[in-house]
């Protein structure tokens, strides 16, 4: 689905990302793990355009991305959700899930001021799919409410609802639970569940270790910007690499 090969990115000469080499594999959740600064966030921005890498290329479906602006690799089907969410506040819940269709809602100016009985059409239809993501994530009670008067919580699942709408062919997600409380997090942990059980190629950035090692096939660990394990849960659990790289950021902040 995905293959990164050497993907470096320095910021000042230093590398926050150290030829990254991974590929992500279809229908599977693929978790992206490591201490704070390790370079997830930079790597996940370098998949999206959102940042481009200074070296290395980038893979999607055969077709290199590399250097791609964000709203062109968007259109191919790769997805995300944001670390620091990114709703825009004063529209509505529905409104704001539906940003997540644009790929699909592409129509002239033109043709959208004469709203044409077939655009009304599609429009109706494009909000219906709108009305069953937010459904899924238990939010459609809310899809009229400005943005911005949402709980964290709820804002994390619409973040999630806007992401997953179109069937994106590969779906980015930057900690979807970072912030939640127990409740909240295990009932984001069983739609990531239904996600992957639909057949959803995932990549999981995230620190709820415990979330990470139920949901993932198999995982990747960064470490200031390299690659030092990939493998199943259990492999990168027991290496000593890891082990030592969580070691390192328990005795720096101790
Ligand atoms: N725009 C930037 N300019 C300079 N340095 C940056 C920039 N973005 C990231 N960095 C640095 O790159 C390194 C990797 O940061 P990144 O945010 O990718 O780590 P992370 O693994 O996502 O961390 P966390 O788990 O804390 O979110 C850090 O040292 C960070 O300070």
């Amino acid at each position: 689905m995905l293959h990164l090969d050497g993907v470096s990115r320095h910021f000042g000469g230093l590398p926050a990302l150290d030829r990254v080499s991974f590929a992500i594999p279809p229908g599977q959740v693929t978790a992206l793990i490591g201490p704070n600064g390790a370079g997830k966030s930079t790597l996940i921005n370098c998949i999206t355009g959102v940042d481009t890498p200074t070296a290395g290329t980038v893979v999607f479906q055969g077709r290199p991305i590399t250097g791609l602006p964000a709203h062109r690799i968007s259109r191919l089907g790769i997805a995300r959700t944001f670390q620091n969410l990114r709703l825009f506040p004063r529209i509505s819940v529905l409104e704001n899930v539906l940003c997540g269709l644009t790929r699909e809602g592409g129509q002239s100016m033109l043709m959208a001021m004469l709203r044409l009985p077939y655009l009304r059409h599609r429009e109706r239809l494009l909000k219906l799919r709108a009305m069953e993501a937010l459904d899924r994530f238990h939010l459609s009670d809310k899809a009229s409410w400005p943005a911005a008067i949402l709980a964290y919580g709820d804002k994390k699942r619409v973040e999630l609802a806007r992401a997953t709408v179109g069937n994106p062919h590969l779906l980015l997600l930057d900690e979807p639970v970072a912030g939640l409380n127990g409740e909240e997090t295990a009932a984001v942990g069983e739609q990531l569940h239904r996600l992957r059980a639909a057949g959803h190629t995932i990549l999981l950035v995230e620190h709820d270790m415990d979330l990470v090692m139920r949901l993932a096939d198999r995982v990747v660990v960064l470490d200031s910007g390299r690659c030092i394990a990939v493998g199943t849960p259990d492999e990168v659990r027991s290496n000593p690499l890891v082990l030592e790289a969580y070691l390192g950021q328990m005795e720096a902040t101790a």
